[in-house]
């Protein structure tokens, strides 16, 4: 690879979300069925050898640089290598809402990884990548590993999945939410019953459940109220914790039909579920 190196750092979709449980340390326990889509931020990593340190060459808005995880992925490389490094400045285009339920902050975390372990030719494995990934976000470790996958603990609990590659209509509620004031919420349901992971709940979204919902609803009515138009076409979902919602499509003219009919105001985006990250997927054309 060159000294500079362009890579998608993709959304997440949680197809199904069940919390099963809670640990001693307060982390809710999950089943989910992770996705990726063909929508993301991009981001531009290059080496300034005549610089150290790592620069981000502009801030993400509301996000000190400090606790950007892009620059906390990078530093967490940085203090494992076990060498001097040499300087990245990093551009990024911002396309993922934040707190979105989308996994932005985790998906540039993890491209942060796997892009500086390549430049820095630190020859990390995949392993190694998603344990200091874990450590940012318990979303970090599916965007390294890079495939669709049941998650399970807190998510870092992984088994490939292929869930079918439909057309989503992804809506933005007007509206920020916390994942850690969802989680600590009283009414949460947080005893669905675990089931055995089978490949056979791939393809049955007539199952597919968010845990978190009823009490998202309940605290941002904006969510609900596009929950309601959405479910209008057919299922439709909070992913994550929210805010986004998303509707499932069979091609990519249906779900635009409904696009184009969306209430004014509200906004989002289109894109194709996919199970081999966008992410992975430059990384092979590259090698
Ligand atoms: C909801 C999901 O998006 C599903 O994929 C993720 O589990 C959230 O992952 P994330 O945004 O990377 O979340 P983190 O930054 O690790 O956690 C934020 C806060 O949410 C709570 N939290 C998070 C994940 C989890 N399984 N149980 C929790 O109780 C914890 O209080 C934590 O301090
Ligand atoms: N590079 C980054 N991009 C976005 N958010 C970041 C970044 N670095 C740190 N953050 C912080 O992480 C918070 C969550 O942002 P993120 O975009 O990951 O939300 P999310 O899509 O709800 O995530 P999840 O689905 O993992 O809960 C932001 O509010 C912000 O404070």
């Amino acid at each position: 690879m060159s000294q500079s190196i362009t890579l998608p750092s993709p959304a997440k979709l949680n197809l199904f979300l069940h919390i099963v449980g809670k640990r001693p340390d307060g982390y809710h326990e999950l089943q989910t069925l992770f996705q990726f889509l063909d929508y993301g931020d991009d981001i531009t990593f290059t080496l300034t050898p005549e610089h150290p340190g790592i620069r981000l060459r502009e801030p993400v808005d509301g996000v000190p640089d400090d606790d950007n995880l892009i620059v906390r992925a990078a530093r967490a490389l940085t203090d494992i290598a076990g060498r001097p490094v040499p300087g990245a400045s990093i551009h990024i285009t911002k396309r993922l809402p934040m707190g979105g339920g989308l996994g932005g902050g985790s998906s540039n975390a993890a491209t942060t990884l796997v892009a500086l372990n390549h430049l820095w030719q630190l020859n990390l494995s995949e392993d190694e990548l998603a344990d200091i990934g874990l450590k940012l976000g318990a979303d970090v470790p599916v965007f390294v590993r890079g495939h669709a996958a049941f998650g399970e603990g807190i998510g870092e609990i992984l088994t490939p999945a292929n869930p079918p590659e439909d057309w989503f209509v992804v809506l933005k509620p007007d509206c920020e939410i916390n994942t850690g004031k969802i989680f600590s919420e009283q009414g949460l349901t947080r005893g669905t019953p675990k089931m055995k992971i089978a490949p056979a709940f791939e393809g049955d979204a007539s199952r597919y459940r968010n845990d978190c919902e009823d009490v998202v609803c309940e605290l941002y009515p904006e969510v609900q109220k596009g929950l309601k138009w959405l479910s209008q076409f057919g299922p439709a979902r909070l992913t994550g914790t929210g805010a986004c919602i998303f509707g499932r499509f069979p091609t990519e003219s249906a779900a635009r039909i409904i696009w184009e009919s969306k209430p004014s105001g509200i906004k989002g985006f289109v894109a194709k579920g996919v199970n081999i990250s966008p992410l992975h997927q430059k990384l092979t054309e590259l090698k």
